[in-house]
C-alpha cells in the first residue's frame, strides 16, 4: 500500500519575509512538520520574536533569525552562509519576501519601478542564484518561489508588480529545465488575495471581517492556506513537479480580475 510522504522532518529550509503575514506562516508551517527554518526580514527586532515562537515550541524544528534585506546580495549572501554555518545545508528555499504599492503605470517613477522589481524579481534572482549554488554542489534541493494572480492577469495599478511576479513565473520555469540535472526542483506559488498585514497596510482590508478557512465562497485568504501548499511543493509527496505555478486562489468568479478579489468592481 503507498502512503504519501508529506514530511520535511530534519530538511533545512530558508524563509525570505518571514517577520508576518505568509512568511511567517510558511515557516511556522515548516518548523511544525519538523524541518530547520532559517528566516529573515529586514528587522532582527521583527525577525527575532518569530524565531523565539519557533524555538520555545520543543516538539518543531529549531528557528534560526537573520538580519537580511533580500535587495542587497550580499547580505543574502551572509543569510546563506549563517545557515549553512549552524545547520549544515540548504535543502528548501522559499522566496516569499517582497510587496507593492498600487499606482497608475503613468504615475510610477524610474526609482518606484525599480524598487519593485528589485524587491520582487531581483530578489528573488538573489536567493536563487546563490542558495542554488549550495544545492546544486551538494545533494540537490527544492525552491519555491512566490508570484501573485498579478502576475497571471492583468489588474490596474499593477503594472511594475505584475511585471515583476510575471517574470518569477518564467525564472521558475526556465531554472527546472537548467538545473533538473542537479537535483533541484523549482516551483512557483500564484497566490490571490490573501490576508496578511502588508495587504492590510497596502490596500486597507479589515482582518476582522476574515471568514474561517472552513468557508470556501469567499474572496480572500489565510495565510496558512498558502503554507500548506508550500509545505506539500517541498515534500516528497510533490517529486514529480518542477517548473510549475500552483495558483492558490479560492473559488474563481467571473472575469478573473484581481479588481473582483479587492472588491473593487
Ligand atoms: C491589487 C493588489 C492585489 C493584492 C496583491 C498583494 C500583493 C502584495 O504583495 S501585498 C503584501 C506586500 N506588502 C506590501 O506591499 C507592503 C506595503 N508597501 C511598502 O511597504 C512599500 O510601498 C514598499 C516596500 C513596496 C516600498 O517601500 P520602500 O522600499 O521604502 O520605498 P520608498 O518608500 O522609498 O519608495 C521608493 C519609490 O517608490 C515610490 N512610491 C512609493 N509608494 C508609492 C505610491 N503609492 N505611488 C507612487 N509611487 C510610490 C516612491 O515615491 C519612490 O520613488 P521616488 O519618489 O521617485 O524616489
Ligand atoms: N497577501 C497577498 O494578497 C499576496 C501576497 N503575495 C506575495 O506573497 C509574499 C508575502 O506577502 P505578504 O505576506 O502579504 O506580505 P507582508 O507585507 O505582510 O510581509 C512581507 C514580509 O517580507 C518582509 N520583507 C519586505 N521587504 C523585505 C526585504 N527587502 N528584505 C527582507 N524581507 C523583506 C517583511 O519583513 P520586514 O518588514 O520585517 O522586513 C515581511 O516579513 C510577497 O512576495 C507578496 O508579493 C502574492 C499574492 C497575494
Amino acid at each position: 500500500m503507498h502512503e504519501s510522504d508529506y514530511g520535511v522532518a530534519e530538511k533545512t529550509a530558508i524563509v525570505t519575509g518571514a517577520s508576518q503575514g505568509i512568511g511567517r506562516a510558511i515557516a511556522e508551517t515548516l518548523a511544525a512538520s519538523g524541518a530547520n527554518v532559517a528566516i529573515c526580514s529586514r528587522s532582527m527586532d521583527r525577525i527575532g520574536p518569530v524565531a523565539e515562537g519557533i524555538n520555545d515550541d520543543e516538539d518543531t524544528g529549531e528557528a534560526l533569525a537573520v538580519e537580511c534585506n533580500v535587495r542587497e546580495r550580499e547580505q543574502v549572501q551572509q543569510l546563506i552562509d549563517e545557515t549553512v554555518e549552524t545547520f549544515g545545508d540548504i535543502d528548501i528555499l522559499v522566496t516569499n519576501a517582497g510587496g507593492e504599492f498600487v499606482a497608475p503605470f503613468e504615475d510610477i517613477s524610474a526609482n518606484g519601478w525599480e524598487t519593485i522589481l528589485d524587491l520582487n524579481l531581483t530578489s528573488t534572482v538573489h536567493c536563487a542564484q546563490l542558495a542554488g549554488e549550495v544545492m546544486r554542489e551538494g545533494d540537490g534541493g527544492v525552491i519555491i518561489t512566490l508570484s501573485s494572480v498579478n502576475g497571471q492577469h492583468a489588474a490596474p495599478g499593477e503594472s511594475h508588480y505584475g511585471a515583476a511576479k510575471a517574470a518569477i513565473i518564467r525564472l521558475t520555469e526556465t531554472l527546472a529545465v537548467e538545473w533538473a540535472d542537479d537535483g533541484v526542483r523549482i516551483n512557483c506559488v500564484a497566490p490571490g488575495l490573501i490576508q496578511t498585514p502588508g495587504v492590510a497596510e497596502t490596500l486597507g482590508i479589515d482582518s476582522e471581517s476574515m471568514p474561517p478557512r472552513e468557508k470556501t465562497d469567499r474572496r480572500i485568504g489565510h495565510p496558512e492556506e498558502i503554507a500548506d501548499v508550500v509545505q506539500f511543493l517541498s515534500s516528497p509527496a510533490a517529486s514529480f513537479m518542477t517548473g510549475e505555478t500552483v495558483t492558490v486562489k479560492g473559488v474563481p468568479r467571473a472575469g478573473n480580475s484581481m479588481s473582483q478579489g479587492l472588491g473593487l468592481e
